[in-house]
């Protein structure tokens, strides 16, 4: 039924919505340290201390896997990789200032794209 089709994947117009705030996080100046996941064999330590990695290109994957239900499952993704630098890095390291800095960017573009 038209209600039970939209609960199982995005609506056209929510794709084209996350894919144009993903594709602006992977073209801004500071997005370097998510755009792959962490190379656990340069920071060992990574895997016991993030439980949940992610990156934009993982994000990107499941965009196109059509794992994404909703749009909120796609933006609990992309706060994750803010959570998680914020755990492993300092506030002032280059990484850490990186991952405030994205965080700002995409939670005011995506309350501009969402809100009515
Ligand atoms: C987001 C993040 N959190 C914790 C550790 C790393 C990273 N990013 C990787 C790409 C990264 C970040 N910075 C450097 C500096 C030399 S290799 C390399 C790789």
């Amino acid at each position: 039924s038209e209600k039970k089709e939209k609960s199982i994947l995005l609506t056209n117009k929510e794709l084209a919505l996350v894919m144009t705030v993903l594709d602006e996080l992977d073209k801004h100046e500071d997005s370097w340290p998510f755009l792959f996941p962490v190379n656990t064999k340069h920071f060992s330590t990574y895997k016991r201390i993030i439980k949940n990695p992610m990156d934009l290109s993982t994000i990107r994957s499941k965009l196109e896997g059509g794992i994404y239900k909703t749009k909120e499952s796609f933006v609990d993704d992309v706060r994750t990789i803010f959570d998680n630098c914020e755990t492993f890095n300092e506030d002032q390291s280059p990484v850490g200032k990186a991952g405030h800095i994205l965080r700002l960017y995409f939670e005011r573009r995506w309350a501009e794209l969402t809100s009515t």
